[in-house]
């Protein structure tokens, strides 16, 4: 029988620490893999499943589920590169072939490629677009991460056609609704160096550290 004072570590606590771990390992391993770096398989059917479904373990403030994700498959993909072809067009009237091109070649890169979609107005008035655009922002931090748990490659891309007509049209977009950007998940062909992450420091104070009351009585 133990005499100190201090109890001992059960099995639950061994797991927690072991899924701290691991957790911490797999959102520190994440990191962007653009498109063209990014090479088939994409993910098999069950995979997909699984990655729609982490979307659904995001917090929801109101439970409005105010995101969608819209896949584009390969047999639709034409579609996309021609809305990429004009949104520039309307951009750039002067857009040549090359140019044109080279926005169409970006609607094939991706192996699995989804449009992320968030309602930012209408229904609950007390839910304000930013807490919505969180929700959507956590929900795609989900799916990326078990992407990223699966061994797979992603990145999430935007742009200016993500504002196009033609785009809205397209995927059918509401007037309440705005496309955020594609998430792109494949298998990582060209691996990358991780981005040097920012120090703790950079973004957290404390309340009632000097400096803060300091910032805060110069506002
Ligand atoms: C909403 C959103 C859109 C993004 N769009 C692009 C993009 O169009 N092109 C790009 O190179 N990176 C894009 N990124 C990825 C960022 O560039 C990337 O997250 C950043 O470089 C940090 O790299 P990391 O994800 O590896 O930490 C986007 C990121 C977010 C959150």
């Amino acid at each position: 029988m133990s005499t100190s004072t201090e109890s001992p570590r059960t099995d639950l606590d061994a797991e927690s620490a072991a899924a701290t771990q691991w957790a911490s390992v797999l959102l520190h391993q994440r990191r962007t893999t653009l498109p063209k770096r990014l090479q088939g398989p994409g993910p098999d059917p069950a995979q997909q499943a699984e990655i729609l479904a982490a979307a659904s373990a995001a917090p929801d403030h109101g439970q409005l589920l105010p995101w969608r994700f819209i896949e584009v498959p390969q047999s639709q993909r034409a579609r996309l590169a021609e809305v990429f072809a004009a949104a520039l067009l309307k951009r750039d009237g002067q857009a040549g072939e090359p140019a044109l091109e080279q926005a169409r070649e970006k609607a094939y890169r991706a192996p699995w490629l989804l449009l992320a979609v968030a309602r930012l107005r209408g229904d609950d008035p007390a839910i304000p677009p930013s807490e919505r655009l969180l929700s959507t922002g956590c929900a795609i931090q989900n799916m990326l991460l078990l992407a990223t748990a699966m061994g797979l490659g992603s990145g999430l891309t935007s742009g200016k056609a993500l504002q196009s007509e033609g785009l809205r049209r397209l995927f059918g977009l509401q007037p309440d609704e705005d496309a955020l950007c594609f998430i792109n998940i494949g298998h990582v062909g060209q691996a990358r160096k991780a981005r040097e992450r920012p120090p703790v420091s950079a973004y957290f104070t404390r309340l009632g550290d000097p400096r803060v009351d300091r910032d805060a009585s110069s506002v």
